[in-house]
């Protein structure tokens, strides 16, 4: 039998708040067994990308990615949120590594093509190195993961975040019984996003059908629960969408087949 892993996604939003992303790393240090980080940040990226007078455009949930803005954006999650998060993790005792997916070129993607929209550097995943996560896991390592990518010609590509955990989370379950939580402000998938009680409990590939016909599920949501419904299919064992303080307890919304 595999032993068990945890895949955490956590968002910008927690991740902008200090006190948030505090709770949320001392929650992370608690959690048993083996474990992975997958930060977000894309609030941050554009509060930074504005303060330096670079406008932000997001298309389907996804960054415009010009030139300038990838170095925002490398500066932001590769630097900025992905070492806070690393010295965060270390001060709690837990030996997390930083990596984006040049390091130990652990994610390829290509530049995702030009159709209707061109979202410039922007990089949809081809390859996780599972094997070389692995290895670090087994040494007790906990990898932090940022939201970038490579090319293997030099080039970094900015890759969301909710992607990166959908596709680190695959990678690992060809070793380890994987566990994938997408926490973030909410308690999970709600029935009416201004109420916070009305969490769905199961979400079965129908009923996202219809959600998102009803208006239900709109948004960034869309993709989070596109990259649930591939996980599951690929080999992950759960998807769980819950609040960031919750992540572990029994709460949020299940993800099912
Ligand atoms: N039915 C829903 N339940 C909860 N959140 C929803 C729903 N539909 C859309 N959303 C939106 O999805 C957002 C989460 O997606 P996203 O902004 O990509 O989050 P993250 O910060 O985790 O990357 C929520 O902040 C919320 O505004
Ligand atoms: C291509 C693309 O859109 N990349 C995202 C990566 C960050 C991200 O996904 O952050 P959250 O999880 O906080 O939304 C972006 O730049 O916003």
């Amino acid at each position: 039998m595999k032993e068990k892993l945890t895949v955490i996604k956590v968002g910008g939003k927690i991740v902008e708040e200090p006190d948030t992303l505090n709770q949320l790393l001392d929650d992370f240090s608690s959690l048993s067994g083996y474990k992975v980080l997958v930060h977000g940040g894309g609030r941050s990226a554009t509060r930074i990308a504005s303060q330096l007078g670079i406008e932000s455009q997001m298309v389907n949930g996804r960054r415009i990615t010009d030139a300038e803005t990838l170095k925002v954006v490398t500066m932001v999650y590769g630097g900025l949120v992905n070492k806070n998060i690393v010295a965060g993790l270390q001060a709690k005792g837990v030996n997390a590594v930083g990596l984006t997916g040049a390091d130990m070129n652990v994610i390829r993607s290509v530049k995702r093509p030009v159709k209707d929209i061109d979202y410039g550097y922007v990089g949809d995943v081809e390859k996780v190195d599972g094997k070389a996560l692995a290895d670090l896991i087994h040494r007790q390592i906990v990898p932090v993961m940022a939201p970038l990518t490579h090319d293997g010609n030099g080039n970094l590509l900015n890759t969301n975040a909710d992607t990166i955990a959908g596709e680190t989370a695959k990678a690992l379950a060809e070793y380890f019984d994987v566990t994938l939580v997408y926490c973030f402000e909410k308690k999970g998938v709600l029935r009416d996003e201004n109420d916070d009680d009305s969490v769905i409990p199961v979400l079965t590939p129908d009923l996202f059908k219809q959600y998102v016909e009803e208006g239900i599920v709109q948004g960034g949501m869309i993709p989070k629960l596109e990259n649930s419904f591939s996980a599951l299919d690929a080999g992950v064992s759960q998807v769980v969408i819950t609040l960031a303080s919750a992540i572990h307890k029994d709460s949020g919304t299940i993800i099912r087949k």
